[in-house]
């Protein structure tokens, strides 16, 4: 892995002409060696770790001052990597960053991988996987609820009852393999009280389990597509629920023609609002490409929100785009209940999810958003308040530790020999600690950091 290289990245966004400070930051054996040959820090500053240092990046050669910098020193093991870590904090725009970055790397630093510093704070033992994983779900965070799960799992809420369980495991394992190499010295194997903390095991799993629908949802959020006939009030309702004037308004049917987006959070959930093009047959080309869109749309969104018109009532049109959409999960918006009595319109029975708005006044909008809340625990039944949330990958391979105790289970069953029970064991402690990274392959690491942002 390479760690005696030093290694260097620009470690904010940066934009150009933009941004008030941008830091490029040093990590590794040489770090300290290159600051001092770029920085000059006047007058009886001194250099120590956890210091900040005052003064100017130099050209190492001609002494040209390239920027007015602090600098922040952290040596090992005492920094976010536990090597030597030196942080220039310059001028934000992209003209000092990158020019500190190209010294740093003339004097021999390498440029980081993306996720190498966080890769070296997990092999130095600063961090375990979920907590490198946690880093990159908080950068990622696009609600305060995901940033809060996203912060609980970098505090270890999620290593530790991983731990817990695998030293569970563990102490099986030991029990069990003391009876095969020393039978004759050891009183037996309590075969109810194994069989009762593997039942405990496969609960405490099920129940971690449990969070990583709510946890992708926070994570990733909802797509939901507005669709329905032209002039129904789509994108009013579009208008009306980010209070913005996203998208064109218009009496004329077919004013949009293109899928036009917005993001909202509504309780902690990103959500990705999708107005298209009213649903119809067409001789217009563009129209016609915009309704194409709309359907595609409608078909890849979590949720859709078929749009009606209550001064029109249920029409013939509004069933043909129902039966195309009825698959999806479906919340129906009888919209301008303004002009119309909203219990007039006649939608099919199949239909159970209603919300009445008015969107071209703003009525209704908390509506919709319980509706949706509401949609989505009718889909996913895990609790609301989560202490930390499982990943993909965290999910993926924690069924694999359930599925080796519930094997486990069955081997205890058919009393096969002592043997049989290792086997099933180790393979559920392999599985418990590839999450927190103990038994983890490289190319197992190399994916989950090459994920993360550069300089991170
Ligand atoms: N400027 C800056 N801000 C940052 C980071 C950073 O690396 N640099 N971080 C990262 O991306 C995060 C903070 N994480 C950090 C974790 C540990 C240490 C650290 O130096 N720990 C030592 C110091 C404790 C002490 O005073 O002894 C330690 O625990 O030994 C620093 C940052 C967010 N903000
Ligand atoms: N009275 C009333 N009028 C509304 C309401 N919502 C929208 N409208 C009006 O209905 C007309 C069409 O609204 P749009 O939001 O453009 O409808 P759309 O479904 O996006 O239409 P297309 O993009 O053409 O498919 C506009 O004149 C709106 O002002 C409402 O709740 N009540
Ligand atoms: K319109
Ligand atoms: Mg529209």
């Amino acid at each position: 892995m390479h760690l005696e290289d030093t290694i260097a990245a620009i470690a904010t966004a940066i934009v150009p002409q933009q941004g008030s400070i941008g830091v490029v930051r040093l990590s590794g054996p040489q770090s300290l060696t290159i600051a001092k040959t770029l920085f000059e820090a006047p007058g009886s500053q001194t250099w120590e770790s956890h210091r900040i240092l005052y003064g100017h990046v130099r050209h190492p050669d001609t002494q040209v001052a390239i920027d007015e910098a602090l600098l922040l020193l952290m040596l090992a093991p005492r920094s976010y990597t536990k090597e030597d870590v030196v942080e220039f904090q310059c001028h934000g725009g992209i003209m000092p960053v990158q020019q500190v970055l190209q010294l740093c790397l003339q004097q021999g630093a390498r440029l980081a991988h993306p996720g190498e510093f966080s890769l070296r704070a997990f092999l130095n033992g600063r961090l375990d996987l979920t907590q490198a994983e946690s880093i990159s779900e908080l950068v990622g965070a696009q609600s305060p609820q995901a940033a809060a799960i996203a912060l609980a799992g970098l505090q270890g809420k999620l290593a530790q009852p991983i731990r817990d369980l695998r030293n569970t495991c563990l102490d099986i394992l030991a029990e069990v393999e003391a009876r095969i190499d020393f039978e004759d010295d050891l009183p037996p194997l309590d075969e109810n009280l194994i069989r009762q903390q593997l039942q405990d095991l496969y609960q405490q799993l099920e129940a971690i389990l449990d969070t990583a629908q709510r946890g992708e949802l926070l994570r990733t959020g909802l797509k939901v597509a507005i669709v329905g006939q032209p002039n129904v009030g789509k994108s009013s309702l579009l208008n009306a629920w980010s209070r913005t004037d996203r998208a064109i308004v218009t009496d004329l049917p077919g004013t949009t023609r293109d899928v036009v987006e917005s993001h909202l959070v509504v309780e902690g959930i990103p959500i990705q609002v999708l107005d298209t093009a009213g649903i119809r047959e067409t001789a217009d080309q563009v129209e016609q490409m915009g309704v194409e869109r709309s359907r595609k749309a409608a078909q890849q969104a979590d949720l859709v929100l078929l749009t009606v018109d209550a001064h029109q009532g249920w029409t013939e049109a509004d069933q043909l785009i129902y039966d195309q959409v009825k698959d999806r999960p479906l919340i129906l918006v009888i919209n301008k209940i303004d002009l119309a009595r909203a219990d007039l319109v006649n939608y099919p029975p199949g239909i159970t999810n209603i919300v009445l708005t008015a969107a071209a006044v703003n009525l209704g909008i908390d509506a919709l958003e319980t509706a949706i809340v509401e949609q989505v625990n009718q889909n996913n039944l895990s609790p609301q308040n989560l202490d930390f949330a499982i990943n993909q990958r965290q999910a993926a391979v924690l069924t694999e530790a359930q599925l080796a105790l519930k094997q486990l289970r069955q081997t205890l069953t058919e009393q096969l020999p002592l043997d049989f029970w290792t086997i099933d064991l180790r393979l559920a402690i392999n599985a418990l600690g590839r999450v927190t990274g103990e038994t983890v392959t490289e190319s197992v690491l190399d994916r989950i950091f090459s994920r993360f942002c550069i300089g991170k």
